[in-house]
């Protein structure tokens, strides 16, 4: 996942776009950047760090203009240098800007054909840059000096013959307005709203509704799979339907853990879906374990803490809150490096002894990935004097690679990878632990929209529902991306980025 926002105003919009990338950062702690239009002169700032740490008085000062588009990046392709930073910039046709949530599962044969049959260069190692590349090209066969909206739907809809994976846009055209689309699985979330002022509508697209709303924007609707809406920068909105065969199966994951609890996605109430989560997984203990010894159920904070808090109602039994969160340290799961993530779970977490002396707890997270939080929890629960620690998740294990835009590539780095549920309990010390059964997940999700008749689930069941995900591909994203070799990579780019060049490339 990452956040992408645009916005089409009246005014400048330079502080509208920074503030909604402060409420998606929780999507991408990498990187940030912002490009403005102003006439027909972009204006662009994008590094490493969280938007606050990139975006200085002297940078705000110079993103003039009245649309613009942000990202917040979680890198899940290429590498983590500034130089994939984005909105990405290429200045045929027109000067395009594009930022992109999701990952695409053929890039790699894109790049290699723009370069040979679209004569395109691609100067970094990130699948946004080959997708802006292809869209431009689809672009610039319509062949028109002034881009009409059946122009740039058409070049969408080469983009999705082409394109495979998972991909939500934000791209800008300069001087003519912003457009956005959504992949024909509509994989990965984006939304429109509307903001009516004096001088007439003002537009905004993001991935999260929470964005929209955090800004007074009133949300019109989630992007269809496969649509398009294009505003023009004099504020009139198109939209269109640019995939053949779209079919809705958006990431279960954005409900369990990514997405802000108080966005609604695809009609869902994440916050709703959560709740149900926590009562279905307590249906689950009534059921496997009537007899349960539960004194107190205690949330890992944060995400957890809407099906927990819902989980000890269905129970009867206590909630208490009894890790205290530094505010201050990001998300652990979205760190780059197991070394970092795991050193950031004890910076991060704190236990209130009180809570834990003489007890036996559950502990209650949304999901167990790498088990690096539970593993450190439950012995943290234990050194405050817990009697029994068993552990529930509120997704089921997670065991399989994520293709789509999560940053899980390595099977192995997977704690629940071909393990048993006895094993994955042993390995992370709990004495009993419990897993949401993914039918309860899937309808837990449903009940928000029973018109959504699928969900990518492929982390849970090994089901890939867009690109020709086979053996091969996994095997080979496994060796490019697992953490040793991401580490490698990343010793020698801090390395080589002593001595940034001009065009700014380094891997
Ligand atoms: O098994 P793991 O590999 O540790 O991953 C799962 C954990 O990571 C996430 O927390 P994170 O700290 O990222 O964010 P949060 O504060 O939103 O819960 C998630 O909520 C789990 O707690
Ligand atoms: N998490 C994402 O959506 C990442 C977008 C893109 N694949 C990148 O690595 O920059
Ligand atoms: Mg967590």
């Amino acid at each position: 996942m990452c956040g992408i926002v645009g916005i089409v105003g009246h005014s400048h919009v330079n502080q509208a776009i920074y503030d909604a990338l402060t409420v998606l950062q929780h999507r991408g702690q990498d990187a940030a950047g912002i490009v403005t239009c102003d006439g027909d002169r972009l204006f662009l700032r994008k590094d490493n760090g969280m938007v606050r740490d990139v975006f200085r008085n002297r940078h705000m000062r110079r993103l003039v203009g009245n649309m613009g588009i942000g990202h917040v990046r979680y890198p899940t392709a290429g590498s983590s240098s500034s130089a994939e930073a984005q909105p990405f910039y290429v200045n045929s046709p027109y000067g395009i800007t594009l930022a992109h949530n999701g990952n695409l599962t053929n890039s790699e044969a894109l790049a290699e054909h723009i370069f040979r049959a679209d004569l395109r260069h691609i100067n970094t190692t990130s699948d946004s840059e080959v997708l802006l590349n292809v869209f431009a090209h689809e672009l610039q066969l319509r062949g028109k000096l002034q881009p009409e909206p059946d122009d740039i739907f058409d070049a969408v809809a080469a983009v999705h013959r082409r394109v495979e994976g998972a991909y939500a846009v934000v791209a800008m055209i300069t001087g003519y307005g912003i457009l956005a689309f959504r992949d024909p699985h509509g994989i990965r979330p984006v939304c429109f709203g509307k903001k009516d002022t004096e001088q007439g509508p003002e537009y905004m697209v993001a991935s999260e509704s929470v964005a929209l709303s955090s800004l007074g924007f009133h949300l019109e609707r989630d992007l269809e799979p496969g649509e398009a809406v294009y505003i023009t920068a004099d504020g009139q909105m198109h939209t269109r339907q640019c995939a053949d065969n779209p079919q809705l199966s958006p990431c279960i994951f954005e409900h369990v853990y990514l997405a802000r609890p108080d966005s609604i996605m695809d009609d869902i109430s994440v916050y709703k879906a959560r709740l149900r989560m926590g009562e279905k997984l307590a249906e689950k203990v009534e059921r496997e374990w009537p007899d349960h010894d539960i004194d107190v159920v205690i949330p890992i904070p944060d995400t957890s803490r809407t099906s927990a808090l819902q989980m000890a109602n269905r129970l009867n039994v206590k909630y208490r809150e009894g890790f205290i969160k530094n505010r201050y340290i990001g998300r652990t799961f979205i760190m780059p490096g197991q070394q970092m993530r795991r050193k950031s779970v004890r910076q991060k977490l704190n236990a209130i002894e009180l809570e834990f002396s003489g007890k036996n707890v559950l502990l209650v997270d949304d999901s167990i990935v790498r088990g690096t939080t539970c593993h450190e929890i439950i012995q943290m629960a234990r050194e405050a004097g817990a009697r029994k620690v068993y552990f529930a998740s509120a997704a089921p294990a997670v065991q399989f690679p994520n293709v789509y835009g999560i940053d899980m590539p390595a099977a192995d780095e997977l704690i629940a990878h071909d393990r048993s549920v006895e094993e994955v309990c042993r390995i992370i010390g709990a004495d009993r632990l419990i897993y949401q059964d993914l039918e309860d997940l899937v309808s837990a999700c449903k009940e928000g929209n029973s018109r959504i008749t699928e969900f990518d689930c492929s982390v849970f069941n090994g089901v890939y529902l867009a690109g020709n995900i086979d053996q091969d591909y996994l095997q080979n994203l496994e060796q490019r991306r697992n953490d040793l070799a991401k580490s490698a990579r990343e010793q020698a780019r801090a390395l080589a980025e002593n001595e940034v060049i001009d065009l700014h490339n380094s891997n």
